[in-house]
């Protein structure tokens, strides 16, 4: 790695490499690229950016992100049962604000006040109902858009994580996903090692995530957004639940990460004064209004300035929330003004001091186009003031950097110098290199079919390590295969026995439509939570999630079927002479199982848990009587559509005419009966009315049934990913 120079301040470096490498980027009007302080380095170098095939130099290069946002509202819109009519809520009233590259910003306010809501406002978490201005670098941007999710990530305050995974596992797949197979394994080896390390975790590699403290799992959560290197990064009470060391280390862990150039935005309950202090900046959220907003140190001078006097050894956040609960006499609508006043005219004193800066860079000759450049960075301003302080340092780093850049280009090869200026040559060099870099992290993803592979493989290693409830589902059709085998032993082959037998296969398809049903009715609601999670930071689309969830269901509960009847019809003596009557037996049982498992996924996707644990079922006794003893003409008219689309009605009748139907010869009638009612098969069908049944209809039906329930199930997944 190539030292450029050796700068001893942040801000200075921050925007002295501004300077020089901003570019004509048309792409995308928030693409405004920046070089951070390497924080390994001891002298916080400078590094050079053609370097950006290396690991460490492409981590810690960040875009720099401001985001301001202006009269930001958030409505919801819900029925009112008490009312009987439609009533809107207003939770975030019209409030302004900004957050600023390289701080780390907190959200504080009372329970209740709006601090979630404001994230999930700022992330796009909730776009529907939000209105204002929201901008990027100056740019007005909808939080929803593509654009603005490949800034940023949102970790959310309970992590879900899949316990039986270790780190290492953990990371690698989130690496595979979100920087593709284009970037070696060894790259993303070395990204990982060096993300842990810097958030502690270095040691815990080979540890699985549920035996990860609190503390621990939290930094696995934002080590796994790291990766993709967004610039911006929102947290939801990132230090709930911890104890004070987790939770200074944590804040200390956010600080370091805004160190490097990174948007950190995190609500916070009541820190202690200590962690306080380590926030640059604070935003105060009091029912859905700010009554504070600018950096820590300042709040208790703004509060005096109120009459609100904080006691000697007060911690300052204790005396925040009680005022912001209403103790100590304060006026709300007063506190609101002057929040709003303040933050207006820090953001004027900005630009007062943008222009001087900008005057004083003018006169500078070897570097005429900063002043342009500094225009497009919008960022830069909130760099102004610490700038403004080192300035001298600053401008002579500027001037120092751009001719080291344009003496190394130089020797490296001859460059045709166009514009005969050494920023613009300079500038080239910088952003050429370092834009491919972006591109490596941040758009080149695993492709469709990797990540359908991806997120099959980690299926099998967590089904492989929670073999428990497999073995339950495996071993529960083995039981009741045996139970139901010698509970209905040789009932099969004997016209005695028929009702028997009739009983055993309404038996065989009312187990396997629940099993099928219930196994995922009651597993997939626990999905959701992580697929929203990882879906909405970008991790990889629904279609090839889906898809790996059914390659791996639908051949389980598969198997599971076709053990529980190879288990049975051998006990139960259906295995008659005629094998094809058993392969048809166990086709319909099957698709049966696997209608059922369809709907077990859409009553999982469409319901909440508790709901859907009830409903399963009710849905698979409402469906399972059509066709039991029953004809259709008899059949009330208006249900008769639901006789039609039963698959359990399908897979019932199907295999009992696979087992009696198909022209299948009499029955075996014992010498110690007197008379044998049912020893023609086509009587018992008759006298169970089930003697039209068609087999492709049947085998259509339920594959009709599985393919638009999983249909269905996408778009259900669908809409709920993307309605914000
Ligand atoms: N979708 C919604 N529908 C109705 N009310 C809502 C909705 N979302 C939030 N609210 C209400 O908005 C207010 C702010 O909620 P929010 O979750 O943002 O508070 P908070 O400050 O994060 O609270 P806490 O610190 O307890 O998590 C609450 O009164 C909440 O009931």
């Amino acid at each position: 790695m190539t030292v450029i120079q050796d700068v001893k301040s942040t801000d200075a470096c921050v925007a002295g490499i501004n300077c020089c490498s901003n570019t004509a980027n048309s792409e995308t009007s928030i693409d405004k690229s920046s070089v951070c302080v390497n924080p390994s380095s001891t002298s916080n170098v400078l590094y050079k950016p053609s370097n950006y095939d290396n690991w460490e130099s492409n981590f810690n290069l960040c875009k720099q992100i401001d985001i301001e946002f202006e009269n930001v509202k958030y409505t919801v819109r819900k029925f009112n049962f008490h009312e009987r009519k439609f009533v809107t809520k207003e939770i975030l009233h019209g409030i302004s604000g900004a957050f600023r590259a390289g701080e780390l910003t907190a959200i504080m306010g009372p329970s209740g006040s709006g601090k979630s809501t404001l994230l999930n406002v700022m992330t796009g978490f909730r776009a529907t109902g939000v209105t204002g201005t929201i901008c990027v670098n100056g740019d007005p941007i909808s939080t929803n858009s593509p654009s603005f999710r490949e800034l940023s990530c949102y970790i959310h305050q309970d992590d879900l994580l899949r316990p039986l995974m270790t780190i290492g596992e953990t990371m690698m797949l989130a690496a595979h996903l979100k920087l593709g197979f284009s970037t070696s394994k060894e790259y993303k080896q070395n990204l990982i090692k060096h993300i842990l390390a810097l958030l502690g975790l270095e040691h815990r590699y080979h540890v699985f995530a549920g035996k990860l403290s609190g503390g621990q799992k939290k930094r696995l959560a934002i080590a796994l957004e790291l990766i993709s290197n967004p610039p911006v990064l929102f947290l939801d009470e990132p230090t709930t639940g911890l104890d004070s060391s987790s939770c200074s280390q944590c804040v200390s862990l956010l600080k370091k990460l805004a160190s490097l150039g990174h948007t950190i935005v995190c609500t916070i309950h009541q820190p202690s004064a200590l962690i306080f202090e380590m926030f640059d900046k604070l935003y105060t959220v009091v029912d859905g209004n700010c009554i504070y907003q600018g950096p820590v140190r300042e709040l208790v001078p703004f509060l005096e300035g109120q009459d609100l006097v904080c006691p000697s050894y007060h911690n300052p956040a204790d005396f925040l929330l009680e005022v912001a609960v209403g103790e100590h006499d304060r006026d709300l609508v007063k506190l609101i003004n002057a929040a709003n006043k303040k933050y207006h005219e820090d953001a004027d004193n900005q630009q007062i001091n943008v222009q001087r800066l900008l005057s004083r860079i003018k006169s500078n000759d070897a570097c005429s186009k900063i002043a342009g450049n500094l225009k497009r960075f919008p960022n830069v301003m909130s760099k102004l003031t610490a700038f403004d302080y080192v300035k001298p340092a600053a401008d002579e780093v500027a001037l120092e950097e751009v001719k080291s850049l344009n003496a190394s280009v130089g020797t490296r090869e001859k460059l045709d110098d166009k514009d005969g200026d050494a920023c613009a040559t300079g500038r080239r060099k910088i952003n050429g290199p370092r834009n491919t870099a972006y591109k490596a992290l941040h758009t080149e993803q695993a492709s469709f079919i990797m990540q359908y592979f991806l997120l099959l493989n980690r299926i099998f290693i967590c089904a492989r390590r929670n073999y428990f409830l497999l073995l339950a589902r495996l071993m529960s059709h083995i039981v009741i295969g045996l139970v139901f085998g010698y509970l209905y032993m040789n009932v099969g082959d004997k016209a005695t026995t028929v009702l028997g037998n009739y009983v055993y296969l309404y038996g065989t398809i009312l187990l396997l439509v629940y099993t099928g049903k219930m196994a995922v009715v009651l597993t997939f609601p626990l999905e959701i939570g992580m697929l929203t999670r990882e879906h909405f930071n970008r991790w990889y689309g629904l279609t090839p999630y889906f898809l790996s969830m059914l390659s791996f269901e639908i051949p389980f509960q598969s198997i599971c079927a076709i053990i529980y009847m190879a288990i049975s019809v051998y006990l139960t003596g259906n295995n008659t002479n005629e094998c094809f009557r058993i392969y048809y037996f166990v086709v319909l049982a099957v698709l049966a199982t696997l209608s059922a498992q369809a709907w077990g996924f859409f009553v999982g996707a469409t319901l909440p848990t508790k709901l859907a644990v009830f409903l399963g079922p009710i849905l698979a006794v409402l469906f399972s009587v059509f066709g039991f003893c029953t004809r259709y003409i008899d059949i009330t008219p208006i249900f008769r559509w639901m006789w039609h689309i039963s698959y359990f009605r399908a897979g019932f009748h199907g295999a009992l005419n696979a087992i009696y139907g198909l022209e299948r010869p009499f029955l075996t009638c014992p010498d110690t009966a007197m008379y044998c009612h049912f020893r023609s098969p086509k009587v018992f069908l008759n006298y169970m009315m089930i003697s039209d049944v068609n087999m492709a209809d049947c085998v259509t039906l339920m594959v009709v049934v599985i393919v638009v329930m999983h249909i269905l199930t996408l778009i259900t997944l669908w809409h709920k990913l993307n309605k914000r």
